[in-house]
């Protein structure tokens, strides 16, 4: 990229698809009538925000009494409910030996899921048999490895009583044995996931697995594990096991390749190539008035899916390989660089901060609840110099002098810092632009480095994935996530 272009900041997030006409007014209209009937139940019953955890990832919601046990006084935020004594659930987590034997622990295999460093809000639980002598009052016993940390130290252990009857209970008691907290208002609940990222929805589904993993954010995040663990997933792509690799930790980026073929790469080109214009940027406030080119020099295009059943397929492998419902994504964001043609460092997730002085923008990301949490981005030709993607802040280690990931760059056009990844026809990126705690990842810096081979083309798409459902579905990403939610355990 050009030398010399300093920035104090980096560059502005690129603009999301603008949400189309998807949602008819009659939509609207009875979305806003349910949420104020939701709202007048909840405040009947004395439901507040505070009362917040819970209550609405269970898929059979017990009928709500008019006066639950009260919290004890060692929880005084715990979800109250109908027919579940919490003074219970705490006694025996004090009286129970809550040591698991090594036995179980070594059947969990923990240590293949786990990390040298910290994964901020990714928490990996064991299932192991009650403690001996407990059957009657326990129905399982949870090692917990919070934030997947590989350490000698023995985990920490959770015993479930048998009358746990939701998730949302079990995830509230794995809250409270760990002292994690919960934002509360609009942010995104916990989630349990099997190891295979599959969302648990029953406590008999949680407790018939070997390992859970507990997402504060929500949605599944692949576990790093190591730089080049690999996650086999057969049946994405018919007689073919896809592979995801870890390329770095921190930021968290894992690579596919052959993940699009040659004929999809073909049409997706094919098919936005007459639509082609000069990309934009969401402008920070600090950045207001300067031209996008200053940051952003590609062509660009939102491909809408609907009604183009090669599209749909992609959508549904992406789903499939994420495992973020295809409800939460934009329309593919198909790229041309051509010689020359660069995006200096930036982030994909949308900052409240950067945006205080844009009201529309803090409505739309619901004041940074709602946000940009991972994209897949796609590399559909090869290009023989140049047109990398770099992370400058991503690091092949921990180091003395930085121990938390590589420093803030002082040139966001530098491509030569941190991690470059090159395109590679087929192949496929995903990287996370919020940690698995929810909160956004500094470190998820990136840049779409100068195309260095002149006469040539770099075509590649941005396929992002919000950490909510995004503003529009068509019929045919309905049914794709009505599909993985069929897969729910
Ligand atoms: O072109 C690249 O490699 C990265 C592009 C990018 O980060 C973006 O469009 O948001
Ligand atoms: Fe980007």
């Amino acid at each position: 990229m050009s030398k010399g272009k300093n920035k104090k900041a980096a560059a502005s997030s690129p603009t999301p698809a603008k949400p189309n006409g998807l949602l008819s007014p009659t939509h609207l209209l009875l979305g806003a009538l349910f949420g104020l009937l939701v709202q007048l139940l909840l405040g009947y019953f004395g439901i507040g925000v505070g009362s917040y955890l819970f209550q609405q990832n269970s898929s059979r919601v017990p009928p709500l009494p008019l006066d639950p046990p009260p919290c004890p006084a060692a929880w005084p935020n715990c979800p109250r409910s109908v027919d579940l004594h919490w003074d219970d659930v705490l006694e025996l987590q004090s009286s129970a030996a809550t040591t698991p034997s090594r036995a179980s622990l070594a059947a969990c295999d923990a240590p293949s899921l786990l990390s040298p460093q910290k994964v901020p809000g990714m928490h990996l639980l064991c299932v192991l048999p009650p403690p001996e002598g407990e059957h009657r009052r326990a129905a399982a016993t949870l090692a917990a490895f919070p934030d997947m940390l590989r350490t000698a130290k023995q985990p920490s252990a959770i015993i479930v009583p048998p009358q746990l009857r939701t998730v949302a209970q079990l995830i509230s008691t794995v809250y409270h044995s760990l002292k994690l907290t919960h934002k509360g208002g609009k942010y995104q609940l916990p989630a349990l996931f099997n190891d295979e990222g599959i969302r648990i929805q029953s406590v008999q589904g949680a407790l018939k697995q070997r390992r859970l993993l507990l997402m504060e954010g929500g949605q599944w995040i692949w576990p790093p594990v190591d730089v080049g663990h690999v996650h086999s997933l057969p049946g994405l792509i018919p007689g073919q096991v896809t592979k995801v690799v870890t390329v770095s930790l921190k930021p968290l980026v894992v690579s596919v390749e052959n993940f699009l073929s040659p004929g999809e790469n073909e049409h997706i080109i094919r098919r936005a190539m007459p639509h082609m214009a000069k990309s934009g940027v969401a402008l920070k406030d600090a950045d207001k008035g300067k031209a996008a080119k200053e940051f952003r020099t590609s062509s660009q295009y939102f491909l809408p899916t609907v009604g183009d059943a090669l599209l749909e397929a992609v959508d549904r492998r992406v789903m499939m390989l994420t495992r973020i419902p295809i409800s939460h994504a934009e329309y593919i964001q198909v790229l041309k660089y051509e010689y020359k043609e660069h995006y200096s460092a930036h982030h994909d997730f949308f900052d409240p901060k950067a945006y205080a002085n844009n009201p529309e923008m803090i409505a739309s990301i619901e004041n940074g609840a709602m946000n940009r949490l991972a994209t897949v981005f796609f590399y559909l030709n090869n290009v023989t110099a140049g047109g990398q993607t770099n992370f400058p802040r991503a690091q092949a280690c921990i180091t003395a002098e930085y121990p938390n990931g590589g420093p803030q760059p002082w040139d966001y056009f530098d491509c030569s810092k941190g991690l470059s990844v090159f395109p590679q026809e087929g192949k496929v990126i995903i990287f996370y632009s919020m940690l698995p705690n929810g909160e956004m990842d500094d470190f998820s810096l990136h840049g779409g480095c100068d195309v260095l081979a002149e006469g040539e083309a770099k075509w590649s798409a941005n396929f992002w994935l919000w950490n909510k459902p995004y503003h529009f579905i068509s019929k045919a990403r309905k049914r794709a996530t009505d599909e993985l939610e069929a897969q729910y355990l």
